[in-house]
C-alpha cells in the first residue's frame, strides 16, 4: 500500500456532531470487523491494542498485528507503551497508513499493570505527558489517549489538564475506574467533568449497547462522540439503529472474514457474539460447540440459509 493520506479522527470530530466510534478490542477489532462496522454508520474505528516495543522489534508482530487498506479509513492505531521512544518508533512505522495514534491508559489486566502499561499509566501522568510529547514530535497525525476515571475525580481533572497542555488532540474516557467491573454503572459525572475541563474533543465510553444509550450519554455528559465495545461485538449494526444484529450483517461478516482470512477461533467468537440475541438458547448451545470454519459454514447453510456461493 502506498502512503495515500488517511482521514484523521480529528477531521471527523471537528466536522460532525455525535461521532460513532468502535472501540479497540484485542483479537476482535481487526480489518474485517472494522470494514463491517463502517457499513453500519460507524465513523471511527480503532485497531486492537498493539504492544509498541514488540511491534517495533519484531517483523512477525508487524505483519500479524496490523493490516489495513484504503477503505480502512479513518483508523486509529492503539499502542500500549511506557516509553516515549518505543511509542514514537512504532507510531512512525504505522503513521503513513493510520489516521491517528492512541495510547492505551485503560487496560486493567494484571499483566499489563505489572508491565506498567495500560491502566497503570493513570497513576503516572508525567510519563503519559512525556509520551504524548515524544510521539507528537515524531509523527504528523493526531495523538489521543484512552483513559479511565479515578476514584477521586480531582485526579482525573489534573490528569486531563496535563495531557491537554502537551497537545493531546482528543481523548476517550471510559467512565469506570481500573478496579470496577464492566457490569458496574458508568460514572457520567466523571465523563462530564472531563468534557467540561478541556477544549479538545472528548469521546465517552462505557455500556453503549443501543442508540438510546448513546442519547443518554450525550444528554448527561455533552461529549462529542461515543465509543462502544461489547455493544459492537453483539450488534455491529447498532449505530445504524438496529436493535439486534440483522442477518445481512452476519452474512457480510462471514464474507469479509473469509475474504480477508481469519482464524477459526476469532471467526467463531464473532458469530457467537452476534448471535447472542438472535438465537434461542438451544440453538446457541449447538452453535457454540462447532469448532472449525467448514463446520460453522455447514451450520449456517443448513439452519440459516447462508449461501456460500454468493459473492
Ligand atoms: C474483548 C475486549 C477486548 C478489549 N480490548 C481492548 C483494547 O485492545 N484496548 C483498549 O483500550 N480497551 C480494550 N477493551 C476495553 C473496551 O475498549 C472498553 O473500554 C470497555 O469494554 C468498556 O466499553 P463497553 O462498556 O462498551 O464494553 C476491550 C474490551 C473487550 C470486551
Amino acid at each position: 500500500m502506498s502512503d495515500r493520506k488517511k482521514t484523521t479522527p480529528l477531521e471527523i470530530l471537528e466536522s460532525k456532531k455525535r461521532v460513532n466510534v468502535c472501540a479497540p478490542m484485542v483479537r476482535y477489532s481487526k480489518l474485517p470487523f472494522r470494514e463491517l462496522v463502517r457499513k453500519y454508520n460507524t465513523d471511527i474505528v480503532y485497531t486492537p491494542m498493539i504492544l509498541a516495543d514488540v511491534f517495533k522489534n519484531s517483523e512477525f508482530a508487524r505483519s500479524s498485528d496490523f493490516s489495513t487498506n484504503y477503505q480502512d479509513d479513518p483508523v486509529v492505531v492503539q499502542f500500549a507503551a511506557n516509553k516515549g521512544a518505543d511509542l514514537a518508533d512504532a507510531a512512525e512505522l504505522v503513521s503513513p497508513y493510520a489516521g491517528g495514534i492512541d495510547i492505551n491508559c485503560g487496560c486493567p489486566q494484571k499483566w499489563a499493570y505489572q508491565e506498567k502499561i495500560g491502566a497503570y499509566l493513570m497513576q503516572d501522568p508525567e510519563n503519559v505527558r512525556d509520551m504524548i510529547r515524544t510521539v507528537k514530535g515524531r509523527v504528523n497525525i493526531p495523538c489521543s489517549i484512552k483513559i479511565r476515571v479515578h476514584d477521586n475525580l480531582q485526579t482525573t481533572y489534573e490528569f486531563v489538564k496535563r495531557a491537554e497542555a502537551v497537545g493531546v488532540d482528543f481523548l476517550t474516557v471510559h467512565g469506570r475506574t481500573r478496579l470496577q467491573k464492566n457490569t458496574e454503572p458508568v460514572n457520567f459525572e466523571g465523563i462530564k467533568l472531563v468534557k467540561e475541563s478541556i477544549n479538545v474533543p472528548v469521546i465517552a465510553n462505557g455500556s453503549i449497547f443501543s442508540l438510546k444509550d448513546a442519547d443518554e450519554m450525550y444528554e448527561k455528559t455533552g461529549v462529542d462522540g461515543v465509543m462502544s465495545a461489547r455493544g459492537m461485538l453483539q450488534n455491529p449494526a447498532l449505530f445504524a439503529g438496529h436493535e439486534t444484529t440483522p442477518w445481512e450483517c452476519i452474512e457480510e461478516y462471514v464474507r469479509l472474514a473469509l475474504g480477508y482470512g481469519t482464524n477459526s477461533f476469532i471467526f467463531h467468537h464473532h458469530l457467537m457474539f452476534m448471535f447472542e440475541d438472535v438465537m434461542s438458547n438451544a440453538e446457541r448451545k449447538t452453535f457454540n460447540t462447532l469448532s472449525s470454519i467448514p463446520a460453522i459454514l455447514d451450520h449456517l447453510e443448513e439452519h440459516w440459509g447462508f449461501d456460500s456461493s454468493k459473492e
